[in-house]
């Protein structure tokens, strides 16, 4: 596309060079610049693109971007100067203008809420996958096309950015893809990730506390939930949420509430709950179902309606949906049971927030035959208020806790616990271990036949962050490895 086309619809002013040029892509990251992309110049936590423009020009940059106005005369360089007055909306539009808006000839489901998100975008994926479409998953456990992973070379976030958003979304459509399911994270939102890519239905799960130091405060991180609002054509909410009703009496558009309690479009009922499985009653207007979900807890329960109702919202009926339902499985590493001959119950769950804690243990709690031991630590470099509470959920449901390592990042992890500790109650037993693979060694190798050990906080991770270095690590392979010289040395 022409620069000149690509920039008729937006509020800019060029210097320099020729406005003739085609550019290919958009690219804020210097190193990744191809022939043909715009570089835009971003100030970031760490750096300034402005330093690596040199970089970007080296690689072919036939643009550059700015936002500080003052930059359209200092910068005097070979190619055009784009002054506009924010860079993120910029790339935004961009994007989604090179790649010829892709998500315009799919329907697109996001969903936002602190927990949850990952798991309720798998549910869907799957529901539209049984029902015989093709689907993309896009989110924290990564990208899915019709439940195969798809693997790609670029930093992997929650919310992807624009530039291999809207580029991944074209590939999509050419496979055939109809349904895209994504994960809106409040980063993404406030960074205005998803301000093009045009989204049908907006599914609103819940408001609990996290990133809150990366948004400044509680109420700016609920409003950049709320962005979704505006972005979304409808919207799908947790009526047993506050925050979500909330949203909804906001929104003049159409919406249906999904829940455990009344006054829902789509009403979920426990009637019984097994060891691994729950049997439950689905109300909705379009007729009552009883049906069985493969997994337990309540905050699943509410995953699943959540699920039901936006399938349902898209037009499927309710006797196909619920069909399809009974074979739903979790993504990795959530309540991901580890087999053993040691005849205890490990699961490995990437509950790190106060709620989600709390959910797993309340879930684990029922079932427990005998002691409930936790393996758990905070990230670094993360919010600094959740350890403690962190800490007293944890203490009110475990027995035994092993204190240990979750991606330290620059912070000391032996001051991340300490700050956890701090919550315990007086009595709690607990032993601090931060080698992760130790801990979790240690707790396998104490536990008694019939506890249950849940290790939380880094369900599907692979790696481990210590400073600046990257380490290869997995709770899953450390329990493997951690069963296999237990039952050695039985
Ligand atoms: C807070 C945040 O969004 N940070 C993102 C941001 O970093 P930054 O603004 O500090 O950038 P910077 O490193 O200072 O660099 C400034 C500019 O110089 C450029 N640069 C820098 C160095 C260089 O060698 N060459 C170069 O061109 C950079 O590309 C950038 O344009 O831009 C970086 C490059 O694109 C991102 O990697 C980084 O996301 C980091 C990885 C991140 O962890 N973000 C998290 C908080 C996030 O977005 N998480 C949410 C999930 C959260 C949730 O669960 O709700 C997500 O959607 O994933
Ligand atoms: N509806 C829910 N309410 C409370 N906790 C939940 C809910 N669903 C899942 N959890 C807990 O949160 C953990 C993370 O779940 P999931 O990955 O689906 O959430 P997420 O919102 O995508 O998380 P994040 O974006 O922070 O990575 C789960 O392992 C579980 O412990
Ligand atoms: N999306 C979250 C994941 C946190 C997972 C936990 N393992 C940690 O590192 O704190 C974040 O980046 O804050």
């Amino acid at each position: 596309m022409q620069l000149a086309e690509l920039l008729k619809e937006w509020p800019c002013s060029v210097k320099g060079g020729s406005i003739r040029v085609e550019v290919k892509g958009i690219e804020d990251y210097a190193q990744g610049v191809k022939e043909g992309d715009l570089f835009v110049v971003r100030k970031g936590r760490n750096s300034d693109g402005l330093k690596y423009i040199n970089i970007a020009l080296e690689n072919g940059a036939v643009g550059v971007v700015i936002e500080d106005e003052k930059q359209l005369d200092s910068l005097k360089l070979s190619v055009p100067v784009i002054w506009v007055p924010n860079v993120l909306k910029f790339m935004s539009y961009s994007a989604a203008k090179i790649n010829r808006y892709p998500a315009e000839a799919m329907q697109v489901i996001a969903i936002t809420g602190t927990n949850g998100k990952t798991t309720v975008s798998h549910f869907i994926g799957q529901l539209l996958y049984a029902l015989h479409k093709n689907v993309i998953v896009i989110g924290t456990n990564g990208i899915y096309i019709n439940g195969v992973e798809v693997h790609l070379d670029y930093e992997h976030l929650t919310t992807l950015q624009p530039k291999h958003l809207h580029k991944i979304l074209k590939v999509a459509l050419r496979k055939g893809v109809e349904y895209v399911v994504l994960e809106a994270s409040s980063m993404g939102l406030s960074k205005h990730r998803l301000d093009d890519c045009s989204i049908n239905i907006g599914v609103f799960l819940n408001l609990a506390e996290d990133h809150i130091e990366d948004h400044g405060s509680y109420e700016k991180y609920k409003a950049a939930k709320q962005l979704l609002s505006s972005l979304s054509e409808q919207l799908v909410l947790n009526g047993d949420d506050s925050f979500c009703r909330t949203v909804g009496l906001q929104a003049k558009k159409k919406k249906a509430y999904f829940g455990l309690g009344n006054r829902v479009d789509y009403q979920l009922q426990l009637l019984a709950e097994g060891l691994v499985s729950s049997t439950c009653c689905l109300q909705s207007k379009k007729g009552q179902k009883v049906f069985s979900i493969p997994f337990v807890g309540e905050h699943h329960l509410q995953n699943v309606i959540a699920a039901i109702s936006t399938v349902s919202e898209l037009g499927f009926g309710v006797e196909e949906i619920t069909e399809a339902v009974e074979k739903l499985s979790l993504p990795k590493g959530r309540l991901e049971a580890i087999e053993n001959e040691m005849n205890l119950d490990i699961y490995i769950d990437y509950a790190h927030t106060e709620a989600a804690l709390r959910a797993v243990l309340q879930t684990l709690n029922k079932t427990v035959k005998r002691n409930l031991i936790v393996v758990f630590s905070c990230g670094g470099d993360r919010d600094k208020h959740k350890r403690l509470k962190m800490g007293a959920v944890a203490s009110k449901y475990a027995d035994m806790i092993y204190l240990t390592s979750d991606n330290p990042r620059s912070e000391d992890p032996e001051q991340i616990n300490a700050q956890i500790a701090a919550g315990f109650s007086p009595k709690q037993h607990y032993e601090m271990i931060l080698d992760r693979a130790k801990a979790i060694e240690t707790a396998i190798q104490n536990a008694q036949e019939g506890d249950t050990i849940l290790i939380a906080g880094k369900g599907h991770e692979t790696t481990q962050t210590i400073g600046s270095a990257e380490i290869k690590f997995s709770d899953s392979e450390s329990v493997k490895i951690a069963l296999d010289k237990c039952t050695k040395k039985q």
